[in-house]
């Protein structure tokens, strides 16, 4: 007789690409399950406080959403953003958008704030956030015009306007952190938590 479908001991408060890319990868059990939440008003609620209280606020509210609608699940919640000489990005709502971004983030510094948590029922169990920082080069118009052509509508899904693993990685003169807080998580520490939390082998 078959066994009902193990519940996978984890939920994945996300729509991400990235992110499930991330946890597939790694070979983590989970089910996504896309919070929905106005980011913007949590962020604007929150526009004094430092990037990355920001994306742990975020990360909490888009997990938060979950448990309650699930008591016993164990809630995995994420969030990234972009700051440039301290103006907060978004994703680009469209190509002019991404052009303007761009051509802001051209020979500047950009910080990209990732962070995670994990929640069960009310409580915040565990929390963590992380910044790399990736230098972008001189970007003449002729480029920023190409680049957007190409990886349009891909980077509208992403923070910074890029994709590190596509054409996005042509933007950088130098990268700075860890490659999963670029691209959107940071791995690491979460499988530590997902240990500790008995979701993985330890
Ligand atoms: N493929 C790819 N995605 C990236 C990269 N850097 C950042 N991202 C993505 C990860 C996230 O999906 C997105 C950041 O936006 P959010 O943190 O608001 O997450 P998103 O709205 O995508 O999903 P969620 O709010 O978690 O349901 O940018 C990259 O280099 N490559």
């Amino acid at each position: 007789m078959s066994t009902a479908q193990e519940k996978p001991p984890l939920v994945l408060a996300s729509r991400s690409e990235s992110r499930k890319a991330m946890l597939d990868a790694a070979g983590v059990p989970y089910e996504a399950r896309p919070a929905a939440i106005d980011e913007r008003a949590i962020e604007r609620d929150l526009a004094d406080a430092a990037p990355e209280d920001i994306a742990e606020a975020l990360s909490v509210a888009k997990a938060a959403a979950i448990a309650r609608e699930d008591a016993a699940a164990l809630v995995l919640g994420s969030d990234s953003l972009v700051t440039v000489e301290g103006r907060r990005f978004d994703k680009p709502r469209s190509r002019e958008e991404a052009r303007e971004h761009l051509g802001f983030f051209s020979g500047r510094m950009m910080e990209l704030h990732s962070a995670a948590v994990i929640v069960r029922g009310e409580g915040c169990l565990w929390a963590h956030s992380d910044c790399a920082h990736l230098l972008v080069r001189d970007l003449s118009d002729d480029f920023i015009d190409l680049y957007v052509e190409v990886e349009w509508p891909a980077i509208s899904h992403t923070v910074g306007c890029f994709r590190i693993e596509a054409m996005g990685v042509q933007l950088f003169e130098r990268i700075e952190g860890d490659q999963f807080t670029v691209l959107g998580m940071p791995l690491l520490p979460v499988l530590g938590a997902l240990r500790d939390q008995g979701v993985l082998q330890a």
